[in-house]
């Protein structure tokens, strides 16, 4: 999917809600556990009830791997059933990868090729060579993480290098790669009040702004600083719509969850049109 696709699903729905499928055995309704394939059956159903206030899906590969053989299944069932039955909805594969060139090539042909996700998470770290591999897949994005949600972003990503953030300087020096139109950056929701320098530097860009919700990000300071007249910004929530409940009607109560943050959203869209 384009950006300008995904664009056009955000006025369309008027959502630019992203929904973390980081499904975890521990966390799931114990009924579906005797299922063939638990991880898959509750996404299912996380997908079935919540589509509609949507754009995005974003399953963490972590959550995957840690489940074995099982869990990669689970996985590839997943972005199969999204292709079969919302393929306007895009897919992002969590995975912060980044590696030498020859290795990043194969982590992009598993995630976009075989896998067939629009989009991936990169860390930065390792540098161009280590990020080009993922920019050469036409219509797919290479989202590279900037300056992240956690505590720990502080460790590194504003240390100055040269009197510059060195996340701003990851941002610069990442619009000069080859076939960079396809970058997309991470931006952490807790990390909000950074957007509007963070926009001085790429007006348009679309961003993934996880930490709404279980990190407590705010949604309208996210919106307040970051939104573009043409939004550029998907905003994800993990735990707090998926495991909004573990009774027998999981679904539903994270349907409704899902709905509230889409009726946030749809208000900020109205400040914009
Ligand atoms: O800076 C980052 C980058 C990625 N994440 C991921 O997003 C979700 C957030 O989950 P919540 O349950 O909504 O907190 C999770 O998969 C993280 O690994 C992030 O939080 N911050």
């Amino acid at each position: 999917m384009t950006s300008q696709e995904l664009t056009e699903q955000i006025f369309k729905k008027k959502s630019f809600l992203c929904i973390g499928l980081d499904t975890d055995l521990e966390k799931i309704p114990t009924y579906l556990l005797t299922e063939e394939n638990p991880i898959f059956s509750f996404n299912k159903a996380i997908i079935d009830a919540t589509h509609e206030f949507c754009v995005a899906y974003k399953p963490n590969i972590a959550f995957y791997e840690a489940a074995g053989e099982k869990g990669w299944t689970a996985l590839r069932k997943t972005i199969q059933y999204l292709h079969e039955k919302h393929p306007d909805i895009y897919t992002i594969a969590d995975a912060k990868r980044g590696d030498i060139g020859n290795t990043s090539r194969m982590y992009a042909k598993a995630f976009f090729e075989d896998l067939g996700f629009d989009s991936i998470t990169v860390a930065p770290y390792m540098g161009k060579d280590s990020v080009e591999p993922f920019l050469e897949f036409e219509n797919r994005h290479t989202i590279l993480l900037a300056l992240t949600s956690n505590e720990g972003a502080f460790d590194f990503q504003t240390l100055k290098s040269n009197g510059e953030d060195i996340y701003k300087k990851v941002i610069k020096t990442s619009r000069k790669w080859k076939n960079s139109e396809n970058l997309m950056y991470v931006i952490g929701a807790t990390k909000a009040e950074y957007l509007q320098e963070i926009r001085k530097i790429i007006p348009d860009s679309f961003l993934l702004v996880p930490g709404v919700g279980a990190q407590g990000g705010s949604l309208e300071d996210v919106c307040k600083y970051g939104m573009t007249k043409n939004v550029g910004l998907l905003v994800n929530s993990s735990r707090k719509i998926i495991y909004a409940s573990q009774s027998s009607n999981f679904a539903e109560i994270a349907a409704a969850k899902a709905s509230s943050i889409q009726a946030l959203m749809q208000q900020e869209l109205e400040k914009i049109q």
